[in-house]
């Protein structure tokens, strides 16, 4: 690890009031979009959206835009989103002349195309604890520090246990054992990011138009590496967001995430596993026991910076000609 970095770049949520990032937001004359993923969240987007345009459009206009990206939902999600008062995008209807893919990089990579701010912070549809200083306190370093391009969140988790709620100081079970073991082993100056997964980051978008996104749950693993890589361990910081919880996910669900971090990993250290991996497993959930295939995707989806307009309006009054 740069031996001043984790000093030089780690910030708590309490060093800056909303007001007082207001104040700087406006001395630089900057915009900040807010990007909410969201698949099935219909039980938490709503109250999400309601906090932070209360908090952070209302009370102290910090946020330009609060904007949902509705990636694939089969449940109330989108409605629940507009309900509170987010402009919501469906993933699938955001330049369809690109095609379009399932998962979360492919929604936060789409939200550039609908969005305007020249930072845009990212925030998960999922939590169930957590309280609106995860979006402001990441502007902090990114409207002090002229270097950052990149900022993340990290806090303590709350895991619910029967007998009641547990403070872990520990990353969670990927982060633990895939994440950070592998920026520790390849890219050790990033072994200092206490929470390298967390789904709450801000980005300058001339800095996330020129990387490359996996579709799926690759995206903030290489964000951070590809950043460090393009711009150097100075242009990350990360900022204590104090206590967080979230909904968890199945360890075959987990699995499949580690799968992609790693191929996404690998790819970076040139070596490349195609598409598509196969994953397989032995599923006793009947009684019998059955082999099972799946398949976990690694595509990226290239610079959005290199993505022309859309073809359609390139056309324009070409077509009907
Ligand atoms: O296809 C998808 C899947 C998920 N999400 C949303 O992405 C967020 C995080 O998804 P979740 O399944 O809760 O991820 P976690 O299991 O919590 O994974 C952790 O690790 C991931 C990999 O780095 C990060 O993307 C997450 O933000 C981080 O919380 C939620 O708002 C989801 O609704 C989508 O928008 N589209
Ligand atoms: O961040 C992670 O490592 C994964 O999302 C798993 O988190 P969990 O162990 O808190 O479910």
């Amino acid at each position: 690890m740069s031996d001043t970095w984790f000093e030089d770049r780690t910030y708590r949520h309490t060093d800056w009031t909303p007001e007082r990032l207001l104040d700087l937001k406006r001395q630089r004359g900057l915009t900040v979009s807010l990007v909410v993923p969201a698949r099935n969240e219909e039980a938490t987007v709503g109250g999400i959206v309601s906090r932070v345009r209360a908090a952070l459009v209302e009370r102290t206009p910090l946020l330009d835009e609060v904007v949902v990206m509705d990636s694939d939902s089969t449940d109330g999600t989108g409605r629940a989103a507009a309900r509170a008062g987010a402009t919501v995008h469906r993933t699938v209807d955001v330049r369809p002349d690109l095609g379009h893919r399932r998962g979360k990089g492919e929604a936060m990579w789409k939200s550039q195309f609908v969005t305007s701010g020249d930072i845009i912070v990212f925030l998960d549809a999922d939590l169930v604890e957590w309280d609106t200083h995860f979006v402001s306190a990441l502007l902090g370093p990114l409207l002090t520090e002229p270097g950052v391009g990149l900022v993340k969140g990290f806090y303590d988790r709350l895991l619910d246990l029967p007998g009641g709620a547990r403070v872990s100081h520990e990353g969670g079970r990927v982060t633990e054992l895939v994440a950070r073991p592998t920026l520790a082993l390849r890219w050790p100056a990033l072994s200092g990011v206490v929470q390298p997964l967390s789904g709450e980051w801000a980005i300058r978008r001339d800095l996330f138009g020129q990387l490359s996104v996996p579709t799926g749950y690759g995206v903030e693993l290489a964000v951070l590496i590809d950043t460090h890589l393009r711009c150097g361990v100075r242009a990350v910081a990360q900022v204590d967001l104090g206590r967080r919880a979230h909904r968890h996910q199945s360890l075959r669900g987990l699995g499949a995430m580690a799968t992609e971090l790693l191929a996404i990993a690998d790819r970076r250290c040139g070596i490349e596993h195609g598409g598509d991996v196969a994953i397989r497993w032995f599923d006793t959930s009947d009684g019998h026991g059955r082999p099972r295939t799946g398949t976990v995707s690694t595509v990226e989806r290239p610079p959005a910076a290199g993505v022309g307009p859309e073809r359609s309006r390139v056309l324009g009054g070409a077509v009907g000609r």
